[in-house]
């Protein structure tokens, strides 16, 4: 499902209502929250923290709240508190099938499902499964995300490394529901990828972060770096 030439933009690391407001003003449409009960990343929110987000963003924003965890009873608890309008599994893609979640979505008319599907880098596209992961889950879930798998994690996402923008390609090409690509985008390198790819949307995390000590704190996004970002994804 081919998109060009302006792609939405997903900015995550989103963690208070100051900077989801800031970054919606600059045209952010998808604003992600990484949060839950147990804490299982640096960085993710409390799920009063991430409801406070929610409610108090601009209503034209799209909330994508993120989840590393496999267990669909611990998800149901942070949903409980916190319900995004976008639910992002960002655990291991193995662990909940597209059944299990048609099932579990079946729970929450309205609720969307964002699966990322994991790109090893420096590995060629018939040597990794994503063209399969795409025809198996575009039946369940509502949005892709092409992002970088780093070697020998499990979860998806995060690591601010590129991958082959034709892989992306690859994925935008066949499937049939929006893609957004994400994995080491930077204001720089955006035009490329979003020629090559032609994606619904472009997501960053690790390079619109300030890059010294503030990155682990609330106050991690370097607002100047996500306007660089916005711009790049506007400019044709
Ligand atoms: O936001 C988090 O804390 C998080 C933790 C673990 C996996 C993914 C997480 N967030 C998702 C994202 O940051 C983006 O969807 C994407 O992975 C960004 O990639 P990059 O710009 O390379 O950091």
């Amino acid at each position: 499902m081919n998109h060009h030439p302006r792609p939405i933009v997903q900015i995550y690391g989103i963690r208070s209502v100051k900077t989801a407001r800031a970054v919606v003003d600059m045209g952010v449409k998808h604003i992600g929250v990484s949060y839950g009960k147990i804490h299982r990343t640096p960085g993710q929110l409390t799920c009063e923290q991430a409801k406070d987000i929610f409610e108090n963003v601009q209503p034209h924003a799209v909330r994508v709240g993120l989840t590393v965890t496999s267990d669909l009873d611990e998800i149901r608890e942070n949903l409980a508190i916190a319900m995004p309008d976008v639910l992002h599994l960002s655990g291991d893609i193995d662990e909940i099938s597209p059944e299990e979640i048609l099932s579990f979505k079946s729970e929450y008319p309205g609720l969307k499902i964002l699966q990322p599907i994991p790109v090893l880098p420096n590995v060629p596209l018939g040597e990794q499964p994503v063209i399969d992961y795409v025809k198996r889950y575009e039946k369940a879930v509502d949005f892709f995300l092409t992002d970088t798998k780093a070697p020998g994690t499990t979860d998806i996402g995060a690591t601010g490394i590129v991958h082959d923008f034709a892989i992306d390609k690859a994925i935008v090409e066949t499937s049939n529901i929006p893609v957004i690509i994400a994995g080491g985008l930077t204001a720089e390198n955006l035009q490329e990828a979003i020629s090559i790819a032609q994606p619904y949307g472009v997501d960053s995390f690790s390079w619109t972060n300030y890059q010294d000590e503030r990155a682990n704190t609330l106050d991690c996004k370097d607002l100047d770096r996500v306007r660089a970002f916005v711009e790049a994804a506007r400019h044709e």
